[in-house]
């Protein structure tokens, strides 16, 4: 969430849709914001992460190191300090269902900005449902709210450990008339286009891009 370091991105509220089990999503969007809402659609990754805040386990050490080498000390923080601010601000774990629209009860905590990596197309069938999705994440903004997307196209399928996970097959002009044409506009749009997969690294992806898009609710 490097978009919110370059000081494009500004808000109260942020959420995070599809969090996962561990809270590396938020390690540099923190500072940045006063309240961070998680959500996820697995009972056993929402129980990791309330484990996580409740201090019982400290996953994401090295990675929340990395982050504070990359900020050079912007904050003087050390990982102990920036989990505590990250535990201080999370104030819920939510259950969230993309696949049914009106899942995330949110309460009056609209967020300023949504964040999302890895999901959508983990969450959707087919590029209708995409869609949806979409339209549903932006009925939760008002106009001029932010939302990070993290995403990769053309996948079919990822793999952690030895289990397998399905992933909708989209391509980057659905992905980018999804939101074009369901009331967001696209600031900016980078990608990373992996080399070239070893017979090893290839039965854990096939994804053939990753991007990071801004787009703002208009
Ligand atoms: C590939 S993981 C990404 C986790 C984390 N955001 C990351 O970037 O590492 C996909 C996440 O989407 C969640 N997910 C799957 N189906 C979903 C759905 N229908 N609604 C919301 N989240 C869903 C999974 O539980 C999982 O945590």
């Amino acid at each position: 969430m490097h978009i919110l370091v370059q000081g494009n991105v500004r808000g109260n509220t942020l959420l995070d849709i599809g969090t996962g089990p561990t809270i590396h999503s938020v390690i540099s969007a923190c500072p940045y914001v006063q309240k961070i809402i998680l959500s996820d659609y697995s009972q056993v990754n929402r129980d990791a992460l309330q484990h996580w805040k409740d201090n019982k386990s400290q996953t994401g050490s090295a990675l929340c190191k990395f982050i504070l080498d990359l900020e050079g000390g912007k904050f003087h923080q050390t990982v102990p300090e920036r989990f505590a601010e990250i535990r201080n601000k999370v104030s819920a774990i939510l259950p969230v269902d993309l696949t049914q629209c009106s899942s995330i009860h949110l309460g009056n905590d609209y967020p300023d900005i949504i964040v999302s990596s890895l999901c959508f197309e983990v969450a959707c069938k087919d590029v209708h449902e995409y869609i949806k999705v979409v339209q549903y994440v932006g009925s939760l903004m008002a106009h001029g709210c932010h939302l990070v997307v993290v995403g990769v196209l053309e996948e079919t399928f990822y793999r952690v450990g030895k289990f397998s996970f399905r992933c909708l097959k989209i391509t980057e002009s659905e992905v980018k008339t999804a939101y074009t044409t369901n009331g967001f506009e696209i600031k900016t749009w980078k990608e990373y286009i992996p080399p070239p997969r070893t017979a090893e690294e290839a039965e854990f992806s096939d994804f053939q891009k990753a991007f990071v898009m801004h787009a703002v609710k208009v």
